[in-house]
């Protein structure tokens, strides 16, 4: 080794204790961000169990959980090693419906803390026990009170199924886009008698056949008595099998000798051939339909071609869509400094879409009154509202939330855009409350990440499998949330599209899914999940258009 000199000893010295300096510092956030999660694990577990005693599910009265502003208040290091939401997590747990895990709901804010990822409106009034206004900032504090994104889903979806809708018996014709609540077992075999799958003839053992005088058989008509050997009838499709015949021969398959009356295959025949047997599709008392699917045409057709006149379903869940903002216009051209209306004309479509019933879309402007009369008078299963979440002068939803005594379930996701979305339960057993932060793409994120588990849930629809597609290219992530980025399926893979910023549509319009693109982003060829739109890319694949 070669001889140092004082000064790099002394160099290597400083070099050493910064590092053993460093490391105690690192071991002791460490462990502060233990001690933190854990006490949020707890708090959360708590605040769970209200969120359901809220709904009726739990025997216990909910408990307000202990005040732990000084506990964890800013201790947690969002940044750490251990975040919850960090990829593995988020990838694992994005099957929306599976095994119920605990549901982690942020935990109400304590003194000292704000109120939202946000962070608080300032001067705005807070819930009882709750704190008072802090600046809005984006400190790791408030990072750390976000709700994991998948873990806001799968509470949402989780709190709607703790509260769904009553069924009803329904005639067939006014059970589309309902979901079964009693499942569809067959009321008769299907088909319910022998069928002639063809128009020609039905024959009874080998050729040649007598052919038997008169109109023959037809669908619904005609009688099915027996058919000795050695003689064919005509048959039209869909009309019954007599007794004893082996074969139907289609017209185009046979010749007749009209002078002698016979009949001659011009093929050979195989016994059964063009005979739909009884039972065939199902026998009377099978499983058709499991409760929870989703009533369609075909589902229809099903029902009533297996017996139904009516269906027991539960009904579509209700929405109360409330557009904030006096600055939007609902016609022209954006002119001084106001701009259009980009979310009424979208969310009550996408709600149906997604099996909701839209009882209406209200523009109440900035109008505290209007916004509170509205939820206290609402007979909807949800509300959602549009903009107004955040903590500018104008924006009311959380005051107004706090004045009401609604119950804030969710102040926060960890995903962008999007991150001041909030879900809550108006006071008194009333409705579930979405709050769709203002920045359109950001209300599509909060209309998937809370609306949408919420809306399946309350509609008893069954879960759905996350699914997965590889990336064409990497994408970048948000150091410590959840990104949501718009894109097509295009070949093999999933390509992100541009103008994916949180005012924009532009993305969104030309998509056919939204990547969950977890913290730190992902590599090209990665596999990430993928939310899908409930239509196809409406917009023709243009490379470089959108790419
Ligand atoms: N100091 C901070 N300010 C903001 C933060 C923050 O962390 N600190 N977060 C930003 C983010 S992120 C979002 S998202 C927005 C959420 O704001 P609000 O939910 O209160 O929404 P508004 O302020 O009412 O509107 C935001 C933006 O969106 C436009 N808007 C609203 N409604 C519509 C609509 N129906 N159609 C089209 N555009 C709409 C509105 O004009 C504003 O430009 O807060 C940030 N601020
Ligand atoms: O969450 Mo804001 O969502 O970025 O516009």
């Amino acid at each position: 080794m070669e001889p140092r000199t004082a000064e790099a000893e002394r160099s290597a010295e400083a070099e050493r204790a910064a590092e053993e300096e460093r490391t105690a510092e690192e071991l002791r956030a460490a462990e502060e961000l233990r001690a933190a999660e854990e006490l949020r694990a707890a708090d959360v577990e708590r605040a769970v169990e209200q969120a359901l005693a809220l709904v009726g599910r739990q025997a216990q009265a909910a408990h307000l959980p202990p005040d732990r502003s000084d506990e964890t208040g800013g201790s947690a290091r969002p940044d750490g090693p251990a975040r919850p939401n960090g990829p593995a997590r988020a990838a694992g747990s994005a099957r929306t419906g599976g095994p119920a895990r605990p549901a982690r709901p942020a935990p109400p804010a304590a003194p000292g803390e704000t109120s939202g990822a946000n962070g608080a409106r300032s001067g705005a009034p807070v819930p009882p026990g709750r704190p008072s206004a802090a600046p809005l900032t984006s400190t790791p504090a408030h990072r750390a009170r976000a709700t994991p994104w998948s873990e806001a889903r799968a509470l949402a979806e989780r709190l709607g199924r703790a509260a769904p809708r009553a069924a009803h018996r329904l005639p067939l014709d006014r059970s589309l886009g309902h979901v079964l609540a009693e499942a569809v077992v067959a009321l008769t075999d299907l088909p319910s008698f022998d069928t002639s799958a063809m128009d020609g003839w039905v024959v009874a053992g080998p050729g040649p056949w007598n052919v038997r005088e008169g109109e023959g058989l037809l669908a619904g008509r005609g009688t099915a008595e027996p058919l000795p050997d050695g003689e064919a009838v005509r048959i039209a499709t869909g009309a019954r099998i007599p007794v004893d015949a082996t074969a139907v021969i289609r017209s185009e398959h046979a010749r007749t000798d009209v002078a002698k009356g016979m009949l001659h295959g011009t093929r050979e025949v195989v016994p059964g051939q063009d005979i739909r047997p009884r039972g065939q599709e199902c026998r009377s008392g099978d499983l058709l339909l499991p409760v929870g699917t989703l009533v369609t045409p075909p589902v229809l057709g099903l029902a009533a071609a297996a017996g139904y006149d009516a269906l027991v379903a539960v009904p579509r869940p209700r929405v109360d869509v409330l557009v904030l903002g006096d600055e939007l216009l609902t016609g022209g051209l954006p002119h001084d400094g106001l701009i259009r209306d980009a979310l009424g004309p979208m969310l009550g479509p996408w709600l149906r879409s997604l099996g909701a019933e839209v009882t209406g879309t209200r523009r109440l402007g900035d109008d505290a009154d209007a916004l509170r009369e509205a939820l206290t008078t609402s007979d909807a299963d949800l509300i959602l509202t549009t903009g107004g979440t955040a903590a500018g002068p104008v924006d009311h939803v959380h005051p107004v939330l706090a004045g009401t005594g609604a119950e804030l379930l969710v102040d926060g996701v960890a995903v962008r855009p999007g991150h001041p979305m909030l879900l809550a339960r108006i006071a008194d057993g009333g409705p579930y409350l979405v709050g769709l932060p203002g920045n359109p793409l950001a209300a599509v994120s909060g209309l998937l990440t809370l609306a949408e588990p919420l809306l399946r849930g309350i509609a008893g629809r069954l879960p759905q499998d996350a699914y997965r597609a590889s990336v064409r290219e990497a994408v970048q992530g948000h150091p410590h949330d959840t990104r949501l980025v718009p894109v097509v399926h295009h070949t093999d893979s999933v390509v992100a599209l541009h103008y994916n910023g949180p005012v924009m549509l532009r993305g969104i319009a030309a998509a056919d899914g939204l990547a969950v693109v977890p913290p730190g982003g992902v590599r090209s060829g990665t596999e990430v999940e993928i939310l899908d739109l409930p239509w196809a890319s409406a917009t023709p694949w243009t490379e470089g258009c959108f790419t």
